[in-house]
């Protein structure tokens, strides 16, 4: 009988219970490509199945490891891998949708009341021993229950979100994506509540914009001056996407000219946010440290779909989550 036993290498660390079960079934290795480069090259150069996230898997690492049948991405987003060279090797990418659309949601909607209740802002208030009277109209907020929500990106996330906004806030829900979403068999809770809109016209309209998009060559840098600019003054923007997708100098700009009231971000286009961005330390801004997904339960869902995936691809089985690099 031969051995059905392979090469694993693990990016970045998984929780006990979710190593052993590789362990279980392959020679298993851990490496760190930003601690340890040397351990990472040599497991690559032998590895079958590559597991983990937050680090480029590009064409140069790709091409240094020529016994790679799968990838195993612990995220739903696939940016940080060169699609293309995984096509060309007929290299599996997996990855890890659905189980984490309602946390990244209930990220999301944290922002936008932080944001809009100014919550940090006053919270450190009363900690810095500042609150010695009732506070006056310069530090009211704005409403949310009621408002108008601009969703760019109206997939799993972007739906959980608009459930929230739409059921739990009444609020009216525009979204713009490529296609419209049919509602009566996708999210018949959303009919009559959720409309897809040119995006002009959501940008007029919207009292928050939320970005909840991928990063593709046709996303990136898509919140530009322009988009900034039809959106409606004193206008809150969100982004629980991609940093990329944002051109952060015109972000800056539109807080710092009024146009916008406030900003939640929890993605930045350089993670982890450069000391020196002013998006770090602006007054309107909230920013958060990448922290969509990041509960104990959510996390561990993540990593436990993403070894069976591994698995899966090992044993010949489709995964339940296979991203097609062909379609990018
Ligand atoms: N902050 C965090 O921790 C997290 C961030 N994310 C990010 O959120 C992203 C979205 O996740 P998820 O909701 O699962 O993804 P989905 O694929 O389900 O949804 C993506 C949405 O974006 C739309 N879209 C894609 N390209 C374009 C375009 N060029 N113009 C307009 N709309 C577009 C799609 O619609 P259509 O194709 O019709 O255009 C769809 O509505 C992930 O790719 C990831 O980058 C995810 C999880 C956690
Ligand atoms: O950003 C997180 C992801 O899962 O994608």
């Amino acid at each position: 009988m031969s051995d059905a036993r392979k090469k694993v290498l693990v990016f970045r660390a998984l929780p006990p219970d979710q190593m052993a079960r590789l362990q279980a079934a392959h020679d298993v290795s851990f490496a760190d490509p930003k601690k340890d480069h040397a351990a990472f090259d040599a497991a690559l150069a032998e590895a079958q199945g590559l597991i983990g996230s937050s680090f480029p898997i590009d064409a140069g690492v790709i091409a240094a490891a020529p016994k790679l049948e799968v990838v195993s991405s612990v995220s739903v987003g696939v940016d940080n891998y060169d699609l293309a060279a995984l096509h060309a090797r007929n290299i599996v990418l997996a990855h890890t949708p659905g189980v984490l659309d309602e946390t990244v949601a209930d990220t999301v909607f944290a922002l936008l009341m932080a944001t809009s209740r100014r919550v940090v802002e006053l919270a450190a208030l009363v900690r810095e021993g500042r609150w010695d009277r009732n506070i006056g109209e310069d530090l009211f907020g704005f409403d949310v229950h009621g408002k108008t929500l601009g969703l760019l990106g109206f997939g799993r996330i972007g739906q959980a979100i608009a459930r929230r906004a739409a059921l739990g806030f009444g609020m009216p829900v525009l979204y713009h994506a490529r296609r419209p979403v049919d509602l009566a068999t996708q999210a018949p809770e959303l009919q009559g509540r959720a409309n897809h809109t040119p995006l002009p016209k959501l940008l007029a309209r919207a009292d928050f914009v939320v970005a909840m998009l991928p990063l593709t060559p046709q996303t990136r840098g898509m919140v530009d001056a322009a988009l900034l600019a039809q959106m409606k003054p004193g206008a809150i923007f969100i982004n629980g996407g991609r940093g990329a997708t944002v051109d952060e100098a015109a972000l800056l700009a539109a807080l710092d000219s009024g146009r916008l009231r406030a900003a939640g971000l929890d993605v930045f286009a350089r993670e982890p946010l450069p000391l020196d961005s002013r998006l770090r330390t602006h007054p309107q801004v909230t920013p958060l440290p990448h922290i969509g997904s990041a509960t104990h339960e959510t996390r561990h869902a993540m990593a436990a779909l993403a070894v069976s995936n591994l698995l899966d691809a090992l044993a010949g089985r489709r995964p339940a989550a296979v991203f097609d690099t062909a379609a990018s």
